[in-house]
């Protein structure tokens, strides 16, 4: 991997303000995330290093996109930014049109529980909740008012199988039972956006299949798009569309294709 940064101080661009979509693509558009000409820096002077580069990207409603590339090439730092999980030290990130850039943590932790679902590698169900308890985690410590949608808890527990284990505590389960209840619950509050960390990473081959052809199949049913890094190549495969980062920058961005083609362009870029 090349060591050469990118500085992107070079560019002079204001981040948009509250308010201010001038810089991001409008609302009623098929992008419902969008990073622009966000610059990530870590540390000063000789240590400095730009985690993300001048980076522009937005992420369509209904489409599964996998991030891919060599470590240390920014692929968490630009799922944190979009997550607004981490501010970019220049730049725009909008969510469904509205500026996340500038917001205080109570409103963006609002946003997080309101229009957005995880599911990381570690699954991350609370231990002493419940299977029922733990789905209904991000509408039980969201202030939204909408009353709770039965129905659509009962799609999602349906969907996923979980019928059997509502009442059991997540260590009663295996590690493909708790990532199918990690997926229930990023999904419950109908969510704009699931962001996926290695969500098959602590996952035998044919459960983690199992993982990725659910989030595929109700992203496009359900309409929420899935930002998924992954290091994995039959992973992405699974994905609408795959983004390779180098060095903080987009150095690939390409339709639905193999594991194998994946492979073949994860190995050049490790290469380059
Ligand atoms: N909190 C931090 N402090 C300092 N540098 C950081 C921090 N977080 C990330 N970096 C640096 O930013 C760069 C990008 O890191 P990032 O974690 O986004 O890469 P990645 O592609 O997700 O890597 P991996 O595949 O290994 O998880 C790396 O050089 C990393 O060392």
């Amino acid at each position: 991997m090349s060591t050469q940064q990118n500085d992107p101080s070079q560019h002079i661009h204001q981040p948009a303000q509250l308010g201010d979509h001038s810089a991001a693509a409008p609302s009623n558009s098929g992008v419902v995330s969008q990073a622009t000409r966000v610059s990530r820096r870590y540390g000063e002077g000789a240590g400095t290093r730009w985690a993300l580069s001048d980076v522009t990207i937005g992420f369509e409603r209904g489409k599964f996109t996998a991030i891919m590339g060599p470590s240390g090439s920014g692929k968490s730092t630009l799922m944190h930014v979009l997550a607004g999980l981490d501010a970019p030290t220049r730049g725009s990130v909008t969510l469904e049109g509205s500026e996340l850039v500038g917001l205080n943590d109570d409103a963006l932790t609002e946003i997080r529980r309101t229009h957005m679902g995880f599911v990381f590698q570690s699954f991350n169900l609370a231990p002493t909740l419940d299977i029922r308890e733990n789905i209904r985690l991000p509408h039980s410590l969201s202030r939204k008012s909408a009353p709770y949608d039965e129905a659509w808890e009962a799609y999602l527990i349906e969907t996923l199988g979980l019928q059997p284990y509502l009442a059991q505590r997540p260590s009663e389960l295996s590690g493909g039972q708790q990532q199918r209840v990690a997926v229930a619950r990023a999904l419950v509050n109908k969510p704009a956006v699931v962001f996926a960390d290695e969500p098959t990473g602590n996952l035998d081959l044919a459960t983690g299949r199992e993982v990725l052809q659910l989030l595929s199949t109700l992203s496009r049913e359900q309409n929420y798009s899935v930002i998924m890094v992954t290091h994995d190549a039959t992973a992405a495969s699974y994905a609408d569309r795959v983004v390779f980062l180098a060095d903080g920058c987009i150095s690939k961005d390409i339709p639905k294709s193999t594991a194998a083609t994946i492979s073949q362009l994860m190995l050049a870029e490790v290469d380059a």
